[in-house]
Parts: C-alpha cells; sequence; structure tokens
C-alpha cells in the first residue's frame, strides 16, 4: 500500500516536473528562436539632399524657435484666450519663413480667425497626400518655480527654456522650418501635403483644428496618413531597456470631465449639521481616488507594445515580455506602478479643480470639484461614466459630464502601413541610436481627433528624445528642449518630408515580416 501511494507520488512528481519543464522550453522558444526579425527593408532610394547646416543656418533654426517662445499664446479657458498673441504668431511665421510664404505651389489659409492650413501641391497629383500637424498655442506657466521665466525663451546650458518648446512650438516651427530650408534648396516636392496649425489645442481643438479638418473633409480631401504630437523617443522609461526606443502613437485615450458638485444649506459654523457640502463632496473624491478604475493591461495595445519590444529587454525581463501569455499579470502589477506606466493600462482618475466655502464662520452652501478621466482604449465613455456613479454612490453628488470623447480608433501598424514605413525609414536615417520602432498610445489627446473622417492613418509621435523627467516638465516647471535635439526633430522633418515623395513602399526584405 505505502509502495503503491509513493509511485503515484512519485507519478504525480514526475508529471508536475515535465509539465514546468514543458513550459520552460516554451518560454525559452519563443524568446530566443521565434523573437520577430527586424530585419531592414531595402529603400533604393536615399533623401536627395542631406541636412548640413551652415552655422547661420543653426543660428536661424535657434532663433525662429525662441522667438515663437516669447510669444504669450496662452490658453487660460474655452473662452480666455491670448488673442492679440495667437494673431501676433500669424505676423511672426510670415516674416521668418519668407521661402514658405511666396512659394506658387504653397497656399495659405487662416481658418477659425487664428489657425493655420498650408497645402503643398507637389508635382504628382496621383499621390494620395499627408498631414502635419501641430498647435501653437500653450498651457498658463507660472511664474515661480523656473530657472529662466516661462516666456524668455533663454537659452541655458545648452537648451532652450519656455513654455511650449516641447508642446508644441517645437512641432509648429519645425514643420515650417523643415519646409523653409528645402524651398531655400530648391527641392521640388512630388507628393502633396497639409501642415495644420492650430490655436486652440490646449482647449479642444474646437474652433482650430476642428475647423481645417471640416474643411478639408469639404474638399474631399483623404490623406494616407497624419503625424501629430502625443509619443516620443523614450529613454528610461522602460526598466530594463536600456537603448532609446521610439514609440509612436496608434490610438490615444479618450477622455470624459466631470463637475461634481454638492448644494447645502448655508448657516453658523457653531451648530453645524453632522456632514457639509465639503465634507461629502471629498468623501465622494476619496471614494474616486481610493477606488481606480479597472486594469485593462492586455486589452489595448499597450500589449503590442510590450511585445514589439520585447526582445530589447535585458534577462531575465526578455524571457517575460516574450512570454506574456504566461506573465501578464505580473508585467500588470509592475505597470501600475508607475504614473506614465499605469495610464497606458486604466482609463486614470485625475481630480483637477475643488472650490468651495466663504467665510470660516459660514457653513458652505455648495463645494464644486473636476474629474479628468482618461480613457483607456478598450473602454467607452459611457461605460466609465456608469463605474463613476457606482463608485461614488451617493444622490447628494450631482454629475455633470462637461466634455467627453471616446478613445481613437486604432491605426494601421504593419508592412503596408505608407506611415509607418515612413516614420521608421527615417528615425533609421536621423537616430541611428533608437534600437526599436513600436507602436503604443497616446496617454493624453491631441488634435488629430478631429481628422479621423479624414484618414484611418493617425500617428502620434515627436521626433525628440526624451527622459522620465522631461516628460514631467510638459505642463509643468522648466519645459525646455535641447537646440540639439531641437535640431534633429527638423533633420527628421526634413528627411520625412523628402521620404515621403516614395510612390510605392519597396517589397518587404524576405526576412523582415514584421515591424
Ligand atoms: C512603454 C512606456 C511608455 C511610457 C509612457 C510615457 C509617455 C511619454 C510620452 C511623452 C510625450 C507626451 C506628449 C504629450 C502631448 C500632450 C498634448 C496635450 O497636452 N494635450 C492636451 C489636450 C487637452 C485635452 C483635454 C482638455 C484640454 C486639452 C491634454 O491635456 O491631453
Ligand atoms: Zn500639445
Ligand atoms: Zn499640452
Amino acid at each position: 500500500m505505502a509502495g503503491r501511494l509513493r509511485g503515484a507520488a512519485l507519478a504525480g512528481c514526475l508529471g508536475l516536473c515535465g509539465t514546468a519543464l514543458a513550459l520552460l522550453a516554451v518560454v525559452l522558444l519563443r524568446a530566443y528562436v521565434l523573437r520577430p526579425a527586424p530585419g531592414p527593408r531595402v529603400w533604393g532610394r536615399r533623401p536627395e539632399l542631406g541636412f548640413e547646416l551652415s552655422a547661420r543656418d543653426r543660428r536661424e533654426l535657434k532663433e525662429a524657435l525662441r522667438g515663437a517662445i516669447k510669444i504669450q499664446t496662452v490658453s487660460f479657458s474655452p473662452d480666455d484666450q491670448n488673442t492679440t498673441a495667437l494673431a501676433e504668431f500669424g505676423n511672426y511665421i510670415k516674416k521668418v519663413f519668407p521661402a514658405v510664404f511666396s512659394a506658387k505651389f504653397i497656399q495659405h489659409e487662416i481658418i477659425g480667425e487664428y489657425s493655420h492650413l498650408f497645402t503643398v501641391q507637389g508635382s504628382d497629383p496621383q499621390l494620395t497626400p499627408y498631414m502635419l500637424l501641430a498647435h501653437m498655442d500653450v498651457v498658463p506657466a507660472s511664474q515661480e518655480g523656473w530657472v529662466a521665466p516661462p516666456f524668455s525663451a533663454e537659452e541655458r546650458g545648452g537648451f532652450i527654456y519656455g513654455r511650449g518648446t516641447m508642446d508644441n512650438k517645437n512641432s509648429a516651427i519645425g514643420i515650417l522650418q523643415a519646409l523653409e530650408f528645402l524651398l531655400r534648396k530648391d527641392y521640388r516636392l512630388r507628393r502633396s501635403f497639409y501642415i495644420g496649425i492650430g490655436h486652440d489645442e490646449e482647449i479642444y481643438g474646437h474652433k482650430g483644428a476642428r475647423k481645417i479638418a471640416d474643411l478639408l473633409e469639404a474638399r474631399g480631401v483623404k490623406l494616407s496618413f497624419l503625424l501629430d504630437e502625443g509619443s516620443a523617443i523614450l529613454d528610461g522609461f522602460i526598466k530594463g531597456i536600456k537603448a532609446p526606443v521610439a514609440v509612436i502613437g496608434i490610438t490615444e485615450k479618450g477622455a470624459l470631465t466631470v463637475k461634481l458638485s454638492v448644494e447645502k444649506e448655508p448657516g453658523h459654523s457653531s451648530a453645524p449639521p453632522k456632514e457639509t457640502s465639503i465634507g461629502i463632496l471629498a468623501g465622494a473624491l476619496s471614494r474616486l481616488e481610493q477606488n481606480p478604475m479597472p486594469n485593462m493591461f492586455g486589452h489595448g495595445p499597450e500589449i503590442r507594445t510590450l511585445e514589439h519590444l520585447a526582445s530589447e529587454f535585458t534577462f531575465p525581463l526578455n524571457l517575460i515580455m516574450t512570454n506574456l501569455w504566461l506573465f501578464s499579470p505580473i508585467v500588470s502589477r509592475i505597470l501600475q506602478q508607475m504614473p506614465s506606466t499605469n495610464a497606458l493600462i486604466r482609463t486614470t482618475t485625475a481630480i483637477t479643480m475643488f472650490n468651495a466655502g466663504i467665510k470660516t464662520n459660514i457653513i458652505p452652501p455648495s463645494a464644486k470639484a473636476t474629474v479628468n478621466f482618461r480613457i483607456h482604449p478598450s473602454q467607452k465613455a459611457e461605460e466609465v461614466l456608469e463605474i463613476i456613479k457606482t463608485t461614488i454612490a451617493d444622490d447628494r453628488v450631482k454629475i455633470d459630464v462637461q466634455e467627453t470623447f471616446d478613445p481613437n480608433p486604432i491605426s494601421p501598424w504593419d508592412n503596408q502601413a505608407f506611415g509607418v514605413q515612413i516614420f521608421r525609414r527615417t528615425l533609421l536615417d536621423v537616430f541611428p541610436e533608437v534600437s526599436s520602432v513600436a507602436p503604443g498610445i497616446c496617454i493624453a489627446n491631441t488634435d488629430s481627433r478631429h481628422f479621423a473622417k479624414l484618414t484611418d492613418a493617425i500617428y502620434l509621435f515627436n521626433p525628440l528624445i526624451i527622459k522620465p523627467d522631461d516628460f514631467l516638465r510638459i505642463h509643468g516647471l522648466n519645459e525646455r528642449i535641447s537646440v540639439e535635439g531641437y535640431e534633429k526633430q527638423v533633420e527628421f522633418l526634413y528627411q520625412l518630408i523628402q521620404n515621403s515623395d516614395i510612390k510605392k513602399l519597396p517589397e518587404p526584405h524576405a526576412n523582415s515580416h514584421e515591424l
């Protein structure tokens, strides 16, 4: 009997060990044998014009950006913008980019009073046009806490400091600068393209980008791709990856902004009720913060980012990332630890405004707060609103939706995706240190969502190498760009325009079935 039991135990143990060994074999096989081959595509044609800058070009390029930063194009709220500065920005670009404004094949239109649309006519009408999008408005900046005043565009240690240096005058001015340089070298464009520069992106883009999109739609325009801000070349964001990796947004999160309010009878503070409007609202807000929206890891494109980058990770993370079918519970727990990666895997909750109270000895008649949610690509605004109501679970808290939109559809990412191949080619040309190009999610929102009817190929990417510390500067203190980084951005755009002039993508290399 005892022998039979020992035999059964041994057989059980062997079975378990066998399963463990088989699992290990699959894990190793996927990590080391079945890795997608990142083989290069064969591009016969190189950009015609190299990006060699004279000392004068360099100075001009830097001063053009610095001049733009000094114009205080601040969007405070949907009905409060610095319109004098917005108009000044229009005059400024006319002065700084004379070749762009005098070329016969470039049409310039002002849309919604302050936004700009450039139609750059290529010589081959058979080629589907593309679009480069940027915005000139900026969020407000406090005067305190900056090493140099936010609209001084001061240069320190190789960096230009100022609001808009990364978000997003670097793109607005950078695109025009790249085109200006190409025109001065008599480059004749083959593929038409549009440049859109919005003036109210930071307050939803209804009067700028939305109107540009409506106009192009009315003209029957279809785009082969659209490129806007929203992601970057990430350096040091992902534990276990040493080299910088280009993560190109193939979708952006949705958004839902709700106003919460509680009204109660005012009175003398010496005989207070059990709960005041402030206490009730604070409780509701605390419940929202303490109960984050569900972790959706694996339901959106975030998993594709990790799969693409798997072979970039050092051991043993490479084993884990190539085997997400097994390790995703661990990975999703790790991702939720840092705010920037937590934002990739769930709808985020941010309490952004709170107003209440009149005087120290008056029971507050009302308390109001604003909560801003950024919706994960696998959820819809309606579903998020239901979760909010259930979490607050208090009828005394009035919930008003201020603004909402669902996440963008997911743009194509494969060997036939024209835009993706052009970005990849251009990244290889301009940033040889970038080891991988992966699809990702833009965790914030951009003007690009207004263009969904013109193309299904919307990409969010700024050709800038950014570190976690830089990310905090966007909408924060000491926003800055390195002069070298800005030159690289202009070079990227200069080569991108030339690379896009290719008629047809080259056939994929025999080994490069995946990007
Ligand atoms: C695989 C690891 C990835 C780690 C993620 C790190 C992400 C780093 C990305 C850096 C680029 C950030 C670019 C931000 C663009 C910001 C654009 C913006 O500020 N938009 C406004 C628009 C808006 C929306 C709603 C109301 C008013 C304005 C925004 O707040 O989203
Ligand atoms: Zn922006
Ligand atoms: Zn912004």
